[in-house]
């Protein structure tokens, strides 16, 4: 796993956003994996990276003409129109800023007649075209990816979950500040599903993500640290802010900052093919849990 530490939240975003046109550039399409699969989040934390992203495009470095995507969750009982729909959130935030063919943008459906059935069928998508090659994600403070509330399975796959007390009284914020307003469950990726991509990147940036950072990443994979599955993925890398990172060691802060400088400088002489996961099968390349 990499750390990479910046500033603040902006250049955490045009670093990840810069990261991830440069692997959509270099995607070469085979007859059995034609699209580059991105897997997205919502949330704060991944804002900074839409930006950038968008300010790529609109400067015609990069383009998601052929690339597919699935996001991470879904409120269940809120109408895809609702202002604070994760549909509303991605189509007002991103789709509708760039060239991704709409019907290449998957998220689940929190008003499906049969949501289970809608959980497999997601699952089933995915494996369709060919695995996710990037999945980015961002944490709640309790260390939860997507809506993977704490104590959930590490070998989830895509179900429905009921919302954390402290991630209802969290996302408040957004329904203004009533969390009698706030869905009270939710469909989600599981975290067999962001494991069995290719490659995975987690945002995390706020001192109020600190402790999360230092529990997933110093100490054993737990259930109640979700986010500490990565520990196990073969290519995953965390970008985080200074804030973030005020709760972990100074030496493993130096650890990870020595390893950046010494790969940047390996990448320089060999260049960053030998430095990016394998275009292979899902089934090949990724842990099944
Ligand atoms: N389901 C989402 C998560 O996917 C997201 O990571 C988290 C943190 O959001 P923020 O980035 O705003 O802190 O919020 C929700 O719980």
């Amino acid at each position: 796993m990499r750390l990479i530490i910046r500033d603040d939240k902006s250049s955490v975003g045009a670093f990840t956003a810069t990261y991830i046109a440069k692997r959509i550039n270099e995607f070469k399409p085979t007859e059995d994996h034609p699209n580059f699969v991105l897997g997205l989040p919502t949330g704060s934390s991944p804002l900074p990276v839409y930006h950038k992203l968008i300010e790529l495009y609109v400067r015609d470095k990069v383009s998601f003409k052929d690339v597919i995507t699935f996001n991470m969750d879904e409120y269940v009982g809120i109408p895809k129109s609702h202002p604070e729909s994760y549909h509303s959130f991605m189509f007002d935030n991103f789709f509708s800023k760039v060239d991704i063919d709409p019907k290449n943008a998957h998220i689940l459906n929190g008003e499906a007649d049969n949501l289970v059935e809608e959980c497999e069928k997601y699952e089933e998508l995915i494996e369709s075209v060919g695995g996710i090659d990037l999945f980015l994600g961002g944490i709640g403070e309790d260390g939860h990816i997507a809506f993977n509330e704490p104590g959930s399975s590490l070998a989830s796959r895509t179900r429905m979950k009921t919302l954390a007390y402290d991630t209802i009284v969290a996302n408040a914020r957004f329904f203004d500040n009533d969390i009698q307003k706030v869905p009270r469950m939710a469909l989600t990726v599981g975290i067999a599903t962001v494991m069995s991509a290719r490659e995975v990147i987690i945002l995390i940036t706020g001192k109020h993500k600190a402790p999360a950072l230092a529990k997933s990443i110093e100490e054993g994979m737990n259930h109640m640290w979700t986010v500490s599955a990565i520990q196990q993925h073969p290519w995953a890398m965390v970008v985080a802010d200074e804030d973030a990172t005020l709760e972990l060691r100074v030496g493993t802060v130096r650890y990870f900052k020595s390893i950046e400088s010494v790969q940047a400088e390996q990448e320089l002489k060999y260049g960053n093919a030998a430095l990016r996961p394998k275009q292979r099968s899902i089934h090949a390349s990724s842990p099944r849990f």
